[in-house]
Protein backbone atom coordinates (compact mmCIF):
# COMPACT_ATOMS: atom_id res chain seq x y z
CA UNK A 1 0.00 0.00 0.00
CA UNK A 2 1.22 3.37 -0.86
CA UNK A 3 -1.32 5.78 1.07
CA UNK A 4 -0.54 8.07 4.34
CA UNK A 5 -1.90 7.06 7.86
CA UNK A 6 -2.35 9.78 10.59
CA UNK A 7 -3.34 8.59 13.62
CA UNK A 8 -4.26 11.13 15.84
CA UNK A 9 -3.98 10.46 19.28
CA UNK A 10 -0.88 8.11 19.93
CA UNK A 11 -2.26 6.18 22.99
CA UNK A 12 -2.62 2.77 23.64
CA UNK A 13 -4.55 1.53 20.79
CA UNK A 14 -2.69 3.53 18.11
CA UNK A 15 0.79 1.92 19.55
CA UNK A 16 -0.84 -1.46 18.84
CA UNK A 17 -2.15 -0.59 15.31
CA UNK A 18 0.67 1.46 13.61
CA UNK A 19 3.45 -0.64 15.98
CA UNK A 20 1.69 -3.42 14.55
CA UNK A 21 1.37 -2.15 10.95
CA UNK A 22 5.37 -1.50 10.90
CA UNK A 23 6.21 -4.65 12.17
CA UNK A 24 4.14 -6.11 9.07
CA UNK A 25 6.33 -4.50 7.15
CA UNK A 26 4.59 -1.12 6.67
CA UNK A 27 6.60 1.61 5.69
CA UNK A 28 7.22 3.90 8.61
CA UNK A 29 7.37 6.66 6.84
CA UNK A 30 3.65 6.36 5.38
CA UNK A 31 2.73 6.72 9.45
CA UNK A 32 2.35 10.15 11.38
CA UNK A 33 0.59 10.27 14.73
CA UNK A 34 -0.32 13.53 17.12
CA UNK A 35 -0.71 13.14 20.19
CA UNK A 36 -1.37 16.40 22.72
CA UNK A 37 1.87 15.60 24.48
CA UNK A 38 5.40 14.66 23.80
CA UNK A 39 6.48 11.54 25.38
CA UNK A 40 4.12 9.28 23.96
CA UNK A 41 5.62 10.16 20.36
CA UNK A 42 8.67 10.17 21.72
CA UNK A 43 8.56 6.52 22.13
CA UNK A 44 6.62 5.34 19.14
CA UNK A 45 9.02 7.58 16.74
CA UNK A 46 11.83 5.89 18.37
CA UNK A 47 10.93 2.42 18.38
CA UNK A 48 9.13 2.58 15.25
CA UNK A 49 10.69 5.12 13.69
CA UNK A 50 6.80 6.64 12.78
CA UNK A 51 6.55 10.72 12.06
CA UNK A 52 5.23 12.61 14.91
CA UNK A 53 3.34 15.95 15.51
CA UNK A 54 1.64 17.48 18.52
CA UNK A 55 -0.97 19.39 15.45
CA UNK A 56 -3.62 17.27 15.08
CA UNK A 57 -4.31 19.05 11.35
CA UNK A 58 -0.99 17.97 10.43
CA UNK A 59 -1.86 14.54 11.15
CA UNK A 60 -5.19 14.90 9.66
CA UNK A 61 -3.65 16.03 5.92
CA UNK A 62 -2.94 11.93 5.30
CA UNK A 63 -5.42 10.07 3.21
CA UNK A 64 -6.86 7.82 6.05
CA UNK A 65 -7.48 9.44 9.00
CA UNK A 66 -7.77 7.13 12.51
CA UNK A 67 -9.26 8.55 15.50
CA UNK A 68 -8.10 7.58 18.40
CA UNK A 69 -8.45 9.44 21.61
CA UNK A 70 -10.50 8.60 24.32
CA UNK A 71 -14.30 8.99 23.39
CA UNK A 72 -14.86 11.91 25.96
CA UNK A 73 -12.18 13.71 23.80
CA UNK A 74 -13.95 13.20 20.64
CA UNK A 75 -15.93 15.55 19.89
CA UNK A 76 -13.92 18.41 20.69
CA UNK A 77 -11.18 16.71 18.69
CA UNK A 78 -13.70 15.80 15.73
CA UNK A 79 -14.78 20.06 15.76
CA UNK A 80 -11.24 21.24 15.54
CA UNK A 81 -10.58 18.55 12.66
CA UNK A 82 -13.94 19.66 10.48
CA UNK A 83 -12.57 22.54 8.68
CA UNK A 84 -9.19 20.29 7.93
CA UNK A 85 -10.73 17.71 5.74
CA UNK A 86 -11.85 19.57 2.57
CA UNK A 87 -9.17 16.92 1.03
CA UNK A 88 -11.70 14.67 1.95
CA UNK A 89 -9.40 11.46 3.85
CA UNK A 90 -11.11 8.12 4.64
CA UNK A 91 -12.09 8.55 8.26
CA UNK A 92 -11.32 5.63 10.76
CA UNK A 93 -12.49 5.81 13.92
CA UNK A 94 -11.57 3.17 16.77
CA UNK A 95 -13.52 4.96 19.58
CA UNK A 96 -16.01 2.57 21.82
CA UNK A 97 -19.61 4.57 22.65
CA UNK A 98 -19.88 7.03 19.95
CA UNK A 99 -22.39 6.70 17.25
CA UNK A 100 -21.70 7.32 13.30
CA UNK A 101 -24.46 10.38 13.49
CA UNK A 102 -22.22 11.88 15.87
CA UNK A 103 -19.20 12.21 13.93
CA UNK A 104 -21.25 12.85 10.76
CA UNK A 105 -22.70 15.50 12.73
CA UNK A 106 -19.08 16.72 14.14
CA UNK A 107 -17.45 16.47 10.78
CA UNK A 108 -19.88 16.81 8.20
CA UNK A 109 -22.25 14.51 6.88
CA UNK A 110 -20.35 14.10 3.38
CA UNK A 111 -17.17 12.65 4.91
CA UNK A 112 -16.90 8.78 4.61
CA UNK A 113 -16.31 7.23 8.03
CA UNK A 114 -15.57 4.00 8.69
CA UNK A 115 -16.24 2.80 12.99
CA UNK A 116 -13.26 0.22 13.62
CA UNK A 117 -13.34 -1.82 16.98
CA UNK A 118 -9.51 -3.55 16.95
CA UNK A 119 -8.22 -5.05 19.64
CA UNK A 120 -4.61 -4.92 21.15
CA UNK A 121 -3.04 -7.80 19.52
CA UNK A 122 -3.04 -6.17 16.36
CA UNK A 123 0.64 -5.03 18.10
CA UNK A 124 2.22 -8.70 17.29
CA UNK A 125 -0.24 -9.27 13.86
CA UNK A 126 -2.87 -10.88 15.81
CA UNK A 127 -6.01 -8.20 15.74
CA UNK A 128 -9.57 -8.61 15.66
CA UNK A 129 -11.43 -5.84 13.95
CA UNK A 130 -15.17 -5.06 13.38
CA UNK A 131 -15.74 -2.48 10.98
CA UNK A 132 -19.06 -0.74 10.16
CA UNK A 133 -19.35 2.12 7.41
CA UNK A 134 -21.29 4.95 6.55
CA UNK A 135 -23.28 5.35 3.53
CA UNK A 136 -20.23 7.90 2.02
CA UNK A 137 -17.98 4.96 2.08
CA UNK A 138 -16.95 4.00 -1.36
CA UNK A 139 -16.16 0.31 -2.29
CA UNK A 140 -12.59 1.04 -3.07
CA UNK A 141 -12.35 2.97 0.90
CA UNK A 142 -13.86 -0.41 2.18
CA UNK A 143 -11.23 -1.93 0.90
CA UNK A 144 -8.19 0.34 1.81
CA UNK A 145 -9.80 0.45 5.65
CA UNK A 146 -10.03 -3.48 5.12
CA UNK A 147 -6.58 -4.42 4.08
CA UNK A 148 -4.79 -1.68 6.35
CA UNK A 149 -6.48 -3.38 9.61
CA UNK A 150 -5.98 -6.44 7.58
CA UNK A 151 -2.03 -5.81 7.94
CA UNK A 152 -2.48 -6.35 11.95
CA UNK A 153 -5.12 -9.17 12.22
CA UNK A 154 -8.70 -10.34 10.87
CA UNK A 155 -11.28 -8.26 10.29
CA UNK A 156 -15.12 -8.76 9.66
CA UNK A 157 -17.51 -5.89 8.81
CA UNK A 158 -21.01 -5.38 10.25
CA UNK A 159 -24.19 -3.87 8.35
CA UNK A 160 -25.86 -3.33 11.41
CA UNK A 161 -23.99 -0.51 13.28
CA UNK A 162 -25.58 -1.77 16.83
CA UNK A 163 -23.21 -4.85 16.31
CA UNK A 164 -20.34 -2.85 16.75
CA UNK A 165 -21.19 -3.16 20.51
CA UNK A 166 -21.35 -6.80 20.16
CA UNK A 167 -17.61 -6.73 18.59
CA UNK A 168 -16.88 -4.78 21.57
CA UNK A 169 -17.27 -7.59 24.08
CA UNK A 170 -16.02 -9.92 21.84
CA UNK A 171 -12.38 -8.37 20.75
CA UNK A 172 -11.90 -5.26 21.77
CA UNK A 173 -12.45 -5.32 25.23
CA UNK A 174 -12.05 -9.43 24.94
CA UNK A 175 -7.88 -9.74 25.33
CA UNK A 176 -8.76 -8.34 28.98
CA UNK A 177 -10.91 -11.18 30.11
CA UNK A 178 -7.61 -13.53 28.60
CA UNK A 179 -4.81 -11.31 30.69
CA UNK A 180 -6.96 -11.66 33.69
CA UNK A 181 -7.71 -15.37 33.47
CA UNK A 182 -3.95 -15.95 32.82
CA UNK A 183 -3.47 -13.27 36.27
CA UNK A 184 -5.31 -15.70 38.02
CA UNK A 185 -3.62 -18.91 36.75
CA UNK A 186 -0.30 -17.85 37.11
CA UNK A 187 -1.23 -16.58 40.91
CA UNK A 188 -2.94 -19.76 41.73
CA UNK A 189 0.51 -21.91 40.16
CA UNK A 190 2.88 -19.91 41.82
CA UNK A 191 0.58 -20.46 45.21
CA UNK A 192 0.69 -24.29 44.63
CA UNK A 193 4.45 -24.11 45.18
CA UNK A 194 5.54 -23.03 41.48
CA UNK A 195 7.98 -20.27 40.86
CA UNK A 196 6.08 -17.15 39.75
CA UNK A 197 8.61 -17.31 36.57
CA UNK A 198 7.67 -21.13 35.98
CA UNK A 199 4.13 -20.61 36.33
CA UNK A 200 4.19 -17.57 34.02
CA UNK A 201 6.01 -19.70 31.26
CA UNK A 202 3.63 -22.90 31.71
CA UNK A 203 0.63 -20.69 31.87
CA UNK A 204 1.23 -18.50 28.63
CA UNK A 205 3.00 -21.08 26.33
CA UNK A 206 -0.80 -23.02 27.71
CA UNK A 207 -2.77 -20.04 26.62
CA UNK A 208 -1.02 -19.53 23.16
CA UNK A 209 -1.02 -23.11 22.23
CA UNK A 210 -4.89 -23.85 22.99
CA UNK A 211 -5.56 -20.58 20.86
CA UNK A 212 -3.43 -21.68 18.23
CA UNK A 213 -5.00 -25.42 18.09
CA UNK A 214 -8.39 -24.30 18.41
CA UNK A 215 -7.70 -22.06 14.94
CA UNK A 216 -6.34 -24.61 13.01
CA UNK A 217 -8.05 -27.80 14.35
CA UNK A 218 -11.06 -29.34 12.42
CA UNK A 219 -13.41 -29.90 15.01
CA UNK A 220 -15.09 -26.99 17.33
CA UNK A 221 -13.72 -25.81 20.48
CA UNK A 222 -16.05 -28.07 22.87
CA UNK A 223 -14.70 -31.49 21.23
CA UNK A 224 -11.25 -30.04 21.84
CA UNK A 225 -12.23 -29.45 25.64
CA UNK A 226 -13.61 -32.90 26.03
CA UNK A 227 -10.24 -34.24 24.33
CA UNK A 228 -8.22 -33.26 27.89
CA UNK A 229 -11.42 -34.32 30.18
CA UNK A 230 -10.01 -37.69 30.79
CA UNK A 231 -13.47 -39.48 32.23
CA UNK A 232 -12.86 -39.67 36.15
CA UNK A 233 -9.14 -37.81 35.54
CA UNK A 234 -8.19 -34.64 36.60
CA UNK A 235 -9.54 -31.59 33.79
CA UNK A 236 -13.18 -32.73 34.48
CA UNK A 237 -12.78 -31.29 38.12
CA UNK A 238 -11.58 -28.71 36.88
CA UNK A 239 -14.18 -27.80 34.21
CA UNK A 240 -17.00 -29.25 37.08
CA UNK A 241 -15.79 -26.44 39.00
CA UNK A 242 -16.37 -23.95 36.59
CA UNK A 243 -19.53 -24.92 35.25
CA UNK A 244 -20.64 -25.65 39.25
CA UNK A 245 -19.87 -21.45 39.75
CA UNK A 246 -21.50 -21.20 36.09
CA UNK A 247 -18.75 -20.06 34.17
CA UNK A 248 -20.93 -19.42 31.01
CA UNK A 249 -23.23 -16.80 32.84
CA UNK A 250 -20.33 -14.77 34.44
CA UNK A 251 -19.25 -14.40 30.62
CA UNK A 252 -22.94 -13.67 29.33
CA UNK A 253 -23.11 -11.36 31.88
CA UNK A 254 -19.40 -9.66 32.09
CA UNK A 255 -19.99 -9.28 27.72
CA UNK A 256 -23.66 -7.93 28.32
CA UNK A 257 -21.98 -5.23 30.92
CA UNK A 258 -19.45 -4.14 28.40
CA UNK A 259 -22.09 -4.11 25.42
CA UNK A 260 -24.31 -1.63 27.47
CA UNK A 261 -21.57 0.19 28.88
CA UNK A 262 -21.03 1.74 25.36
CA UNK A 263 -24.32 2.56 25.46
CA UNK A 264 -24.12 4.61 28.29
CA UNK A 265 -20.89 6.14 27.24
CA UNK A 266 -22.97 7.46 24.13
CA UNK A 267 -25.87 8.91 26.58
CA UNK A 268 -23.19 10.15 28.87
CA UNK A 269 -21.89 12.31 26.09
CA UNK A 270 -25.25 13.48 24.98
CA UNK A 271 -25.30 11.24 21.80
N1 LIG B 1 -7.10 0.26 24.51
C1 LIG B 1 -7.81 -0.65 23.85
O1 LIG B 1 -7.62 -1.88 24.01
C2 LIG B 1 -8.85 -0.22 22.86
C3 LIG B 1 -9.21 1.11 22.73
N2 LIG B 1 -10.17 1.49 21.82
C4 LIG B 1 -10.49 2.91 21.67
O2 LIG B 1 -9.30 3.57 21.31
C5 LIG B 1 -9.38 4.93 21.73
C6 LIG B 1 -8.10 5.28 22.41
O3 LIG B 1 -7.95 4.44 23.54
P1 LIG B 1 -6.54 4.18 24.19
O4 LIG B 1 -5.50 4.19 23.14
O5 LIG B 1 -6.69 3.01 25.06
O6 LIG B 1 -6.43 5.50 25.10
P2 LIG B 1 -5.09 6.28 25.54
O7 LIG B 1 -5.50 7.16 26.65
O8 LIG B 1 -4.00 5.30 25.73
O9 LIG B 1 -4.75 7.16 24.25
C7 LIG B 1 -5.43 8.33 23.91
C8 LIG B 1 -4.39 9.33 23.49
O10 LIG B 1 -5.05 10.47 23.00
C9 LIG B 1 -4.26 11.58 23.37
N3 LIG B 1 -5.09 12.79 23.33
C10 LIG B 1 -6.05 13.19 24.17
N4 LIG B 1 -6.60 14.34 23.74
C11 LIG B 1 -5.96 14.65 22.59
C12 LIG B 1 -6.08 15.71 21.69
N5 LIG B 1 -6.98 16.71 21.86
N6 LIG B 1 -5.28 15.73 20.62
C13 LIG B 1 -4.37 14.75 20.43
N7 LIG B 1 -4.21 13.72 21.26
C14 LIG B 1 -5.00 13.66 22.32
C15 LIG B 1 -3.77 11.26 24.76
O11 LIG B 1 -2.63 12.04 25.04
P3 LIG B 1 -1.95 12.16 26.50
O12 LIG B 1 -0.93 11.09 26.57
O13 LIG B 1 -1.38 13.52 26.51
O14 LIG B 1 -3.05 12.00 27.50
C16 LIG B 1 -3.46 9.78 24.62
O15 LIG B 1 -2.13 9.53 24.23
C17 LIG B 1 -10.59 5.04 22.66
O16 LIG B 1 -11.58 5.77 22.00
C18 LIG B 1 -11.01 3.61 22.92
O17 LIG B 1 -12.41 3.48 23.04
C19 LIG B 1 -10.77 0.57 21.00
C20 LIG B 1 -10.45 -0.74 21.09
C21 LIG B 1 -9.52 -1.26 22.04
O1 LIG C 1 -12.26 -0.22 27.66
C1 LIG C 1 -12.54 0.52 26.71
O2 LIG C 1 -13.43 1.36 26.81
C2 LIG C 1 -11.80 0.37 25.41
C3 LIG C 1 -12.72 0.00 24.27
C4 LIG C 1 -12.46 -1.44 24.00
C5 LIG C 1 -11.24 -1.72 24.77
N1 LIG C 1 -10.87 -0.71 25.47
Amino acid sequence: MSYRIGFIGAGNMSAAILGGMVKQGVAPDRIIASNRSTPKLEALAGEFGIQTTTDNHQAAGADVVVLSVKPQMMKDVCLDLAPHLDHKPTIVTVAAGIPMASYEQWLGRDHAIVRCMPNTPSLVGKGASGLFANAQVTDAQRQRVESMMQAVGITAWVEQEALIDAVIAVAGSAPAYFFLMMEAMIDQGEAMGLDRATARALTLQTAAGAAELAATADVPVDELRRRVMSPGGTTEQAVFSFEADDIRAIVARAMTRCANRAAEMAQEMGN
